[in-house]
């Protein structure tokens, strides 16, 4: 019988749906990490929320772990490339508390408006300041969305029945899209320039982080009321004090903070700020959703094998699985890869199959390279919705199929269409030739050959082709004490443009990066991860 670990505070459906299907459950919540590790072998499933963090090193424990189940929207807590290097399957719940999230966005404006949290105190006092707690209307104010996915656009909706404008910063966000919620789609600056109120509802990436800095803060209006329901980490804290304390920000509401639990933070006790302990999902109706759904897709995994709302594996039909397997691992480490070498709005992304892999079933592998591009985009993709969300995002999925070989047996291209032109990448599988069994490899990285295992943390750079650099480059990562896995290089032509791709044991961080965009030669630099 299979074994799963409850280790967050989760409604008491889900242990009942387990134990309906099957299924043996522990609910043991408030574990440290250590004590996690010791005894995470035990399970074949993790339920969790946000609390519990999966490190590589609890994965690392979590010798039989087949799956890990969000109840919940956001995976920032989870290593998804430590578990995918593991077989570890990652899901979560996609919709389950997206109302509810909204709702906590629109209470928070607000407590905002009005001055809720520290009228209510004052009036508990005893004082009656009827005088002291003047507010502002809501009615023809305009609200800056950053983030219109999901919950973004049910905010935005609520806060048109409020008779709110509401402008949208999304570079994912497609014009007819926009026209449907009846939102004006503009640029940060715009927004930050026009917007009374602000609320984020983005993934934490690499993109969005810090993305209200120091200096995007000093371009909002003067007394501007931001709110915060989505990630700690979208905001500058101590630019977000700085601007509170000098009344350019006349207030701010955080459900979310850098560091949680957040027990102590400079922002408490600050005039105008109101603070909720992550509670954006918290209503029984949403909990109930999420726990429900997370342990029904927990158990189908586990007891039959399928597969639904996965981050990190395609959904499939037991009788194509094993023939396509390789080929989806292949197209969603594609698609990843142009998804973090590209950035901004996308308008056509073009998959090619080219020998064995035109005979096969292209609208899986579509998916995949749709699910590995938009990844790096939301969390809430997968296999079954990443064809929905590119027409949503105006991408326009072109299919070319071409039998006849060329260079390889079998390949797979991804091309985008970008405002800088069409950039493409390509794989094979070397090994089996009937797939099963196959290694995808990449071959081809924006017209130059390179041969290369697209896995875990890489190191991408590009420079001038020219004697020394290999080893100034190995040097500077020995120094760092970066240990360098696999080492793949490819040129456009001698002494012109060179590629270079490190497989490399840990995240590439943001230091080391400028240390090596500060060498010689170089020309871009980046993390990746798969
Ligand atoms: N406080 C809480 O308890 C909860 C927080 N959340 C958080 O809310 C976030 C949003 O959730 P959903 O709306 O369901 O996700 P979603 O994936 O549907 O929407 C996210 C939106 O952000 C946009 N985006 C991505 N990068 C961007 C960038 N650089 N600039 C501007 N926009 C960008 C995407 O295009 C997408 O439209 C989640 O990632 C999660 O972290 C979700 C549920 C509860
Ligand atoms: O679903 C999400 O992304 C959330 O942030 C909700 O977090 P929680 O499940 O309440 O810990």
């Amino acid at each position: 019988m299979p074994k799963v670990l409850i280790s967050d505070a989760m409604d008491p459906k889900a242990a009942q749906i387990f134990r309906e299907r099957g299924v043996e459950v522990d609910e043991i919540t408030g574990k440290t990490p250590d004590e996690l590790i010791a005894i995470i072998g035990d399970y074949d499933g993790l339920a969790i929320r946000s609390s519990t963090k999966v490190t590589k090193a609890i994965l690392a424990a979590a010798t039989n772990l087949k799956v890990i189940g969000r109840a919940g929207i956001g995976v920032d807590n989870v290593d998804i490339p430590a578990a995918s290097a593991q077989g570890v399957v990652v899901m979560n719940t996609p919709f389950g508390n997206s109302i509810t999230t909204a709702e906590h966005a629109i209470a928070l404006m607000f407590a905002l408006a009005r001055q809720l949290p520290e009228a209510d105190a004052s009036t508990q006092a005893g004082k009656w300041e009827k005088n002291r707690f003047m507010g502002v209307e809501l009615t023809s104010k305009t609200l800056g969305l950053i983030g219109a996915g999901n919950i973004g656009s049910i905010v935005a909706d609520r806060a048109l029945g409020l008779k709110m404008k509401v402008v949208a910063f999304d570079p994912f966000l497609s014009p007819e899209r926009a026209l449907e919620l009846g939102i004006e789609k503009v640029e940060l600056d715009e927004l930050l320039a026009r917007a009374d109120f602000i609320t984020l509802h983005t993934p934490l990436t690499d993109q969005t982080r810090n993305i209200l800095s120091a200096e995007a803060l000093a371009k909002t209006k003067q007394g501007v009321r931001i709110i915060n329901c989505a990630r700690g980490g979208l905001i500058d804290e101590a630019a977000l004090k700085a601007g509170l304390d000098s009344g350019h920000i006349g207030g701010a509401a955080l459900d979310v903070f850098v560091q949680e639990p957040a027990k102590e933070s400079p922002l408490f006790g600050t005039p105008n700020f109101v603070s909720t302990p992550h509670l954006g999902a918290s209503t029984s109706e949403a909990q109930v959703n999420v726990a429900i759904q997370v342990a029904e897709q927990m158990a189908d995994y586990l007891m039959s094998g399928g597969v639904t709302n996965a981050l990190n594996v395609p959904s499939l039909s037991a009788e194509e699985a094993p023939r396509l397997k390789p080929y989806m691992a292949l197209a969603e480490k594609l698609g990843s890869l142009v998804g973090q070498l590209t950035h901004g709005a996308i308008g056509r992304i073009s998959i090619h199959s080219e020998g064995a892999a035109a005979e096969l079933n292209q609208k899986p592998m579509v998916s995949a390279v749709l699910a590995g591009f938009l990844r790096t985009q939301t969390d809430t993709v997968n296999m079954v919705n990443a064809p929905l969300l590119a027409k949503e995002r105006g991408i326009e999925v072109r299919e070319v199929r071409t039998e006849r070989e060329g260079d390889y047996h079998t390949l797979l291209r991804v091309s985008v269409k970008t405002d800088a032109g069409e950039r493409s990448v390509a794989g094979t599988l070397f090994g089996p030739s009937d797939a099963v069994g196959a290694a995808p490899r990449l071959v081809e990285l924006f017209g130059i050959k390179v041969e290369a295992d697209l896995a875990g943390h890489m190191l991408y750079v590009v420079n001038e082709d020219a004697p020394g650099f290999i080893g100034r480059l190995g040097s500077l990562l020995g120094e760092q004490g970066v240990n360098i896995g696999t080492f793949h290089l490819g040129r456009r032509s001698a002494g012109g443009e060179a590629v270079l791709l490190l497989s490399v044991d840990e995240p590439v961080t943001a230091e080391l990066l400028g240390k090596v965009r500060a060498l010689a030669g170089v020309r871009t630099a980046m993390g990746l991860s798969f």
